[in-house]
């Protein structure tokens, strides 16, 4: 193990725990540390790279020319650079000799460094371009209490995981202001949206964001109070500033403080609306009142829960996804039938006729059209239904009938 203080090179090889960073956990003792960064990545088949994402280059630097074809490195780095907005791949591909790059992997997902060294069950995601050297990594770091899933979507897994950081602290602050449950899920979920679409522009597979290293961290971070990035959320809610708490960690680092900046700047390169990003990023980073900035956030103009481009967005890049196998399986899309919405009175006619047209057609979806919410003086409306014929509608089997109803 190479370690950049020795402290930690000392404790590590005299005492067999790592009391500067992890202490109470004991390391085997035959792992020794040292401070020569050239003698242990020469001397190592499987590297794994653990620095913190803004000091990546600084600490790598010149060594990572030593790497061979024969090695592998796996980066468990959670971050975005802010001197140049890469991610950790892009990092390390800039940083490795050409020919080491696809020797690159990638691990994320939910694992708290204290619970995996107390031997609790963790899962988590291994990427890499190559499925046979994400396969064999997978197979390297697994046991019984330590299971590894794989992906071939480095981005999607990398973005997930430097993301989920910065919705931490959003928690944190929503707790620290002593907002309730409630408040906590609806930031996780519209936090997880906010991922998903910046994580899709930038070519990733959607479904990648509801695992392990998206959906799987994200609710791990948020609500785990082991977690640096919430912790720091939980004290700024509670009135203290961030110069202060930073003081305090020891030298741990919160990756989501800096990941708030490169997002937000990512976030306008790419055109992609992050509101919930952008509030903490003015909490912690330009002194705006976190009170108002839930106020603001929660004011904006209404809108659906997903929007169109979004999901056009999703299929364009799901290409690898089952989800496309199974539409092209099904064949051409069919003429969508549609039921418009009836006057009050004839309602439940025509709505039966639309769930009657689904029915007949076996590759159909019934769904809430989601047009209509004018409003008509005190009157109650029944929403539009729409019929869409998609030709996934046999694989995906039965219909959805969605009919709401509202009153201003
Ligand atoms: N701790 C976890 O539970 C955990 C789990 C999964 C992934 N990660 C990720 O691993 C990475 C490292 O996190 P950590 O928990 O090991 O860090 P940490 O907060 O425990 O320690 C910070 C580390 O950064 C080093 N450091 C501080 N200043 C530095 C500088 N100027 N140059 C080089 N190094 C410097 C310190 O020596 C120390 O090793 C992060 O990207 C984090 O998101 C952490
Ligand atoms: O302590 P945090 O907030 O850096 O989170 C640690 C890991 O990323 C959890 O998976």
């Amino acid at each position: 193990m190479w370690a950049r203080g020795s402290d930690t090179v000392d404790a590590v090889n005299r005492l067999h725990e790592n009391t500067v960073y992890l202490p109470g956990y004991p390391c085997p003792p035959s792992l020794r540390a040292s401070s020569d960064l050239g003698a242990v990545i020469t001397g190592s088949e499987l590297l794994l790279m653990v620095v913190p994402t803004q000091y990546i280059v600084t600490t790598l630097g010149e060594a990572a020319k030593l790497l061979q074809p024969h090695q592998v490195m796996v980066s468990c780095s959670k971050g975005i650079s802010l001197a140049s907005l890469e991610t950790v791949e892009e990092l390390l591909e800039r940083l490795v000799p050409p020919e080491f790059r696809s020797r690159l992997a990638y691990l994320s997902g939910p694992s708290f460094a204290a619970e995996v060294a107390g031997g609790q069950p963790t899962a988590v995601t291994v990427a890499a371009k190559d499925d046979q050297l994400a396969a064999r990594v997978q197979a390297l770091l697994s046991n019984p209490r330590f299971r590894c899933y794989r992906s071939t979507d480095v981005i999607g897994v990398e973005l997930a995981g430097a993301l989920k950081n910065v919705l931490a602290i959003a928690c944190g602050i929503s707790d620290g202001l002593g907002f309730g449950n409630n408040a906590r899920a609806a930031l996780i979920t519209r936090g997880l949206y906010e991922i998903t679409k910046l994580a899709v522009a930038r070519g990733a597979n959607p479904l990648t964001m509801s695992g392990l290293a998206g959906m799987g961290d994200l609710v791990l971070t948020c609500t785990g109070d082991l977690s640096r990035n919430r912790t720091v959320g939980l004290r700024l809610g509670r009135g203290e500033r961030l110069q202060d708490i930073q003081a305090s960690m020891g030298g741990a680092v919160a990756e989501g403080v800096p990941t708030a900046v490169a997002i937000r700047t990512l976030a306008r390169k790419l055109g992609v609306e992050c509101p919930i990003m952008q509030g903490i990023h003015r909490v912690i980073h330009e002194g705006a009142n976190a009170q108002e900035v839930v106020t603001e956030v929660m004011s904006r103009e209404l809108k659906p829960e997903v929007a169109p481009d979004i999901i056009k967005g999703v299929i364009a890049n799901g290409s690898n996804t089952n989800l496309m196998e199974v539409l092209a399986a099904a064949g051409p899309p069919q003429t969508p039938a549609v039921a418009e919405a009836p006057p009050p009175a004839l309602k439940a006619t025509a709505l039966e006729g639309a769930a009657a047209t689904a029915a007949r057609n076996p590759r159909s979806i019934l769904c809430d059209g989601g047009r209509s919410g004018e409003r008509e003086d005190g009157a109650m409306r029944t929403a539009t239904v729409a019929v869409l014929a998609a030709g996934a509608g046999a694989a995906l089997g039965a219909a959805v009938v969605a009919v709401s109803r509202w009153r201003r």
